[in-house]
């Protein structure tokens, strides 16, 4: 019988993509991997883009250039061609891994990643994991396909008496259940 577990999504089938595991016997939590290599900038380099466009306008910030320095510092999203199921009435909880900041200046700026049950197998990305991640070293960051990049922490939550859920269902993720659906 299914209760929880990891798959991997169709399409990194047949690409090597390994399950994620815990390290030892104690360990909470799933180390899950890289799918693909790829850079980090790093965020010093992209805040120099934006002090940039300060200096050339003359100190004047127009709101393009905002808009354009936020787009430049979105986090960036690291896949794992996993998709997580489990228990209605739990959450895989994505935290870092404490290497990364030591070694690595890789924080995930989301603190923690909320990873839902209705989440798994949506209509828009299967319910594919991806790790926000953003490098605040002054290098940029070369991830390769395998490298561990988070933990994956599975939990029960709580509902409170009065629980009403605004909808059934969620459609995808960062952002579905937001009406301006802008994410
Ligand atoms: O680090 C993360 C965080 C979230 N998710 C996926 C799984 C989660 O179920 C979904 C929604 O995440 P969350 O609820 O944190 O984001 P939101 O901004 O509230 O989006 P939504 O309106 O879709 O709930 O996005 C990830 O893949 N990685
Ligand atoms: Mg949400």
């Amino acid at each position: 019988m299914k209760i929880r577990g990891f798959e991997v999504v169709s399409k990194y089938a047949d690409q090597g993509i390994e399950l994620p595991r815990r390290q030892t016997l104690a360990s909470a939590g799933y180390d899950l991997a890289s799918a693909v290599d790829m850079v980090i900038p790093s965020i010093w380099r992209l805040n120099f883009v934006r002090i940039f466009r300060l200096i050339r306008n003359g100190h004047q910030l127009y709101e393009r250039d905002y808009e354009m320095s936020e787009d430049i510092l979105k986090p960036i999203l690291v896949p794992t061609g996993i998709k997580a199921y489990m228990p209605e009435d739990e959450v895989l909880i994505l935290a870092n891994r404490s290497s990364n900041t030591f070694k690595k200046n890789l924080a995930l700026p989301n603190g923690i990643g909320v990873i839902d049950a209705d989440y798994y197998n949506n209509s828009k990305n299967e319910g594919e994991i991806f790790v926000q991640v953003l490098n605040y070293g002054v290098r940029p960051l070369h991830i390769h396909k395998g490298d561990r990049i988070a933990q994956g922490i599975f939990i029960k939550y709580l509902k409170t008496d009065s629980d009403d859920p605004v909808s059934r269902e969620r459609v995808s993720g960062f952002g579905s259940t937001n009406e301006k659906g802008k994410m």
